[in-house]
């Protein structure tokens, strides 16, 4: 497909305010891509590499800025394009306003573009992601140049904003999902109309006609979906457990729904975290005859996979960020003692020299380090504590129940101390009890889960409750900042603080206290690269890091775009493990507010 096919397309998206209008023009594009199919899916969502994949092209904005210009011709620099930004607030649209070589060469005379194609972009972009050491900066920005140098307008808009991993174009990952199951399952089922019984068709009639009803009704509303929800099911499925959008869709292209269910786990692939909501012991007890409970370690999630064939042992992160080389100890542990191919889910821990937890910022310390992993490890002793087993020697469990997910646990591991104790009850006060010397022994809370109850991966629902009597803190994006005063003049001082909506963030308050003069240097230096605009000194800040943030109160206030503000507002640490997309909805914080 060609790149000036996709940009076009993806313009048309940008423009369609309605969900299910996008999920057909998203459908149309996934059904025309033929072998781009999965290169496409990723563009589509702003990305070159799968989800499960944690390359970056590490391509920073001023990289990007300089490509740009280079293009743009010789009386455009990259602070030209800076100026623009700072107009136009969005780098996409900056692009489009030059330009550029495949506009002046001879394919513009003929009307059409230089041919540049969706495959040659992906290439070259996993050229400038895989170059390294010496002279490396200049070759990621002459490949860039050469991109752009044979863009048009709207495919320059579109590539600026896939370098830096923001479509804009309204398709988030539902929206990919509906549109996998639209265009290759729900068409293959009024395709083949084959169905295997007498029984079966008649119940495809009627849902066609239920269907023909509901189009009808919704004639001005564009097209309706026509994936019934056992095949988003199958799509949702087979996403969850590989987190490749790309092969997915190829997969339910070329084999269906029996395709999908052929998806399996591959060690070393990471898989979505389960996630759990806040509960207590009676709701556990109200909804199941029994509560698995665990400790809640006060650590950072960490997903073990255990290759046997190959003797390697990888680490990821909530995020699917690879944590492996940050994290020797673990590694060396697991070498010491799993025998089996193995994916674990569990906690990594900071503990001081008497073995007693250290509090999660400790951990936070030892994450995502590069540098100084040896020095780090004398200062910060760090140790597994793994809760569940996904796949062991071949096996994937994620469907078997948490009670036998946790006996395989035991048996890899058996005997290291590193297994989390499970107490099945449905005592109450025996609950208490395991609750207090939880607390007593410096950990953070307990989890109750449902015994019977499957891994789901991604999910945040109710068969995994946590409980932790201490106040909530929220978990916000940094949408901006101000450069401070005097003595802090060098250092972005006030954080500007949003929760997650449908469609973007919303500011909910500002956040400068508990911060000392280093930990704002190093705030510093993480936030500079992400500043979008500059205005007096007011900075506008890509959404990328996620700050913990105590606060006394939410109050409802017309100051911030959500409606409330936090009342003493304070900054607890920064979330490394968790992205934007983790961070605390707007839902929570109304359901926050209403609980106060
Ligand atoms: N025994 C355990 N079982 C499951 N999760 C545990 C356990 N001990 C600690 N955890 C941690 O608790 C988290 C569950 O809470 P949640 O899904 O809300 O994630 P979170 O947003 O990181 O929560 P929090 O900020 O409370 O740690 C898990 O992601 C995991 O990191």
């Amino acid at each position: 497909m060609e790149f000036a096919e996709f940009a076009a397309r993806a313009s048309e998206m940008e423009g369609e305010p309605a969900d299910l209008a996008t999920v057909a023009l998203v459908r149309d594009l996934f059904r025309d891509a033929g072998d781009d199919l999965p290169v496409v899916v990723r563009f589509a969502q702003g990305r070159v590499f799968p989800a499960w994949d944690s390359t970056t092209l590490d391509i920073g904005p001023r990289l990007l800025h300089e490509a740009i210009a280079r293009a743009a011709g010789t009386n455009v620099t990259a602070d030209d394009v800076e100026d623009e930004l700072a107009d136009i607030g969005e780098i996409g649209s900056v692009a489009e306003s030059y330009e550029f070589g495949g506009q002046r060469g001879l394919a513009a005379f003929a009307g059409g573009t230089d041919g540049l194609t969706v495959a040659e972009v992906d290439e070259t972009l996993r050229e400038v992601a895989a170059a390294d050491g010496e002279g490396s900066e200049d070759r990621k920005l002459s490949a860039l140049f050469g991109l752009f140098n044979r863009c048009s307008p709207e495919e320059a808009k579109f590539l600026a904003r896939l370098v830096l991993s923001e479509m804009r174009i309204g398709v988030g990952e539902g929206t990919v999902r509906d549109a996998i199951a639209e265009a290759f399952l729900a068409e293959a089922d009024s395709e083949d109309g084959g169905a295997d019984s007498a029984a079966e068709a008649d119940e495809e009639e009627a849902s066609a006609d239920e269907e023909a009803d509901e189009s009808d009704e919704d004639e001005d509303e564009g097209p309706t979906m026509r994936a019934t929800d056992d095949e988003l099911a199958a799509v949702e499925r087979a996403l969850q457990v590989s987190n490749d959008y790309g092969m997915v869709a190829t997969v339910a292209r070329d084999g269906g729904e029996s395709g999908l269910a052929e998806v399996r786990l591959d060690v070393g692939r990471p898989v979505q975290a389960m996630l759990a909501q806040a509960g207590t012991v009676t709701d556990a007890l109200d909804e199941w005859e029994a509560a698995a409970v665990e400790t809640k370690f006060d650590g950072a999630r960490v997903q073990v996979h255990y290759d046997e064939a190959a003797d390697e042992v990888s680490l990821y992160s909530r995020n699917m960020d690879d944590v492996t080389d940050p994290l020797p100890e673990v590694v060396e542990f697991v070498e010491a003692h799993v025998e089996e191919s193995v994916i674990l889910d569990g906690e990594v821990v900071a503990i001081d020299e008497e073995g007693d937890p250290l509090p999660f910022q400790e951990i936070l310390r030892r994450f995502r380090r590069k540098h100084d992993v040896s020095r780090m490890r004398e200062e910060v002793r760090v140790e597994l504590r793994a809760f569940d087993c996904l796949h062991a020697d071949g096996e994937d469990l994620l469907d078997a129940p948490l009670t036998v997910r946790h006996e395989r646990l035991t048996d890899v591991l058996g005997g290291t101390g590193a297994v989390s104790e499970l107490l099945v009850s449905a005592d109450a006060d025996e609950i208490a009890a395991f609750e207090e010397r939880a607390l007593e022994a410096g950990h953070e809370g307990i989890m109750l889960k449902n015994p019977d109850s499957a891994y789901s991966p991604g999910n945040r629902g109710k068969n995994w409750l946590k409980r932790k009597p201490d106040v909530e803190t929220l978990d916000l994006v940094v949408t901006g900042a101000e450069w401070g005063e005097g003595r802090r003049a060098k250092f972005l001082g006030t954080f500007l603080l949003s929760a997650r909506a449908d469609d973007g963030y919303e500011t909910i308050g500002k956040v400068a206290t508990g911060i000392t003069d280093e930990k704002l240097a190093e705030l510093t230096e993480l936030l500079e690269p992400e500043i979008r605009a500059e205005e007096g000194q007011e900075v506008d800040l890509r959404p990328s890091v996620v700050f913990e943030v105590g606060y006394e109160e939410i109050q409802r206030s017309p100051t911030y775009t959500s409606g409330y503000a936090l009342r003493f507002p304070r900054f607890v640490s920064v979330r490394e493990d968790k992205d934007p997309e983790d961070a605390d909805s707007l839902e929570r914080v109304e359901r926050l507010a209403d609980g106060q």
